[in-house]
């Protein structure tokens, strides 16, 4: 205090602007970093984080406050700090917006450890190849019951039509109402790209696929300068792979994003609830209040009314076998898209 007022007009304490915490006006009314600047996050790499703002990219690290909050691809997020994207500069996310969906996956089926995948992801694109390498419908219904649980809609693409007649494949999956595209992208003659684009547009859709359907093959098509490796014959297990590689999501031209997932060779479900599946079902799903509580539904569940319903002629038999096809994968072993 002395000094103050001997100093009289001047006092570095009432000029300097501290870095930090100190400098920041907070009250309850407040959030913290109210300020912060709105970005996407595109890719996340050893605890990098590439985001998205006004059409630049800024690279970011978690604040210490976010504590062991996970930050996926997909996610909304607020930056503090360096966010000119300038070489160099490494910005901070110190919010992570409200989820609109989670994409989740187990590791295996008996893993309890949850892991999410991507975040607001509104469409989950499964592709397939209808030959070389021969289709695993117990894989797609894997990803459908990823999908249908966490409430994005799926969309079926079928590769390489010139190898083989889709038709069996679409007619397998007509009665679960999922919509369906065939591509034949071999060089030169690309078909079905067109409506593959018209799909994806101003949506958020995440890929999955085993190995060699042709997934970068369509990601080169769809976004042009994505530079995916194609071609590779991979012959790597799960446990060779690069276990940081993970999903990036790419700008569509038209609007909307791609979300690769290069990283991810099982699709484990042991997070799945039948409970909650047949939401996505909701014919379906109106016939179950006369369940017995706690049903599974299940094929042979006793007393399900599912199985009224059929005998009553409200439900369509074709659908209600392929929901208990759906729902009888989830319990099936091996969720490896490469086994
Ligand atoms: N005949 C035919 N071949 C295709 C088609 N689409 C892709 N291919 C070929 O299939 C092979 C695998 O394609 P990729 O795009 O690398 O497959 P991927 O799903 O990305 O595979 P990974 O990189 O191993 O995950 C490549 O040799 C492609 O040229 C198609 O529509 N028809
Ligand atoms: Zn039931």
């Amino acid at each position: 205090m002395a000094r103050r007022t001997a100093a009289s007009s001047y006092d570095e304490r009432d000029v300097r602007v501290r870095p930090g915490r100190g400098s920041r006006p907070r009250s309850k009314l407040r959030p913290a970093h109210a300020d912060a600047t709105p970005a996407l996050v595109i890719a996340v790499d050893r605890g990098r984080y590439t985001c998205v703002l006004d059409g630049r990219t800024v690279t970011a690290m978690t604040a210490r406050e976010l504590g062991r909050k996970a930050v996926v691809v997909g996610d909304r997020v607020g930056l503090v700090g360096d966010v000119s994207g300038a070489p160099g500069t490494l910005a901070r996310i110190v919010r992570v917006e409200e989820r609109t969906t989670v994409l989740r996956r187990t590791a295996d089926d008996d893993d309890p450890v949850e892991r999410v995948i991507v975040a607001n992801a509104d469409q989950l694109m499964i592709v397939t190849a209808v030959a070389d390498p021969e289709p695993r419908p117990r894989l797609i219904d894997r990803a459908l019951v990823a999908a249908f649980d966490a409430g994005i809609e799926p969309l079926l693409c079928l590769t390489k039509a010139d190898l083989a007649d889709p038709a069996a494949l679409l007619a397998s999956y007509a009665p679960l109402q999922v919509p369906a595209v065939v591509t034949r992208l071999a060089p030169g003659s690309p078909i079905g790209v067109g409506e593959v684009a018209e799909h994806l547009r101003d949506r958020a859709t995440v890929l999955v696929g085993h190995s060699g359907v042709g997934k970068s093959t369509l990601v080169n098509a769809l976004v042009p300068g994505a530079d995916r490796a194609t071609g590779q014959v991979n012959v790597v297990t799960g446990r060779g792979r690069h276990t940081s590689t993970s999903a990036v999501a790419l700008a569509l031209p038209d609007g909307g994003w791609v979300i690769d997932t290069p990283g991810i060779r099982s699709f484990g479900l042991a997070h799945v609830d039948p409970g909650r599946l047949i939401l996505a079902f909701p014919d379906l799903a109106a016939e179950t209040p006369a369940c017995p509580r706690g049903c599974t539904h299940a094929d042979g569940a006793p007393e399900c009314g599912l199985d009224a319903a059929l005998a009553a002629g409200r439900v369509d038999p074709a659908r209600l076998a392929s929901y208990r096809r759906l729902l009888a994968s989830r319990d099936l072993q091996a969720g490896d898209w490469d086994a």
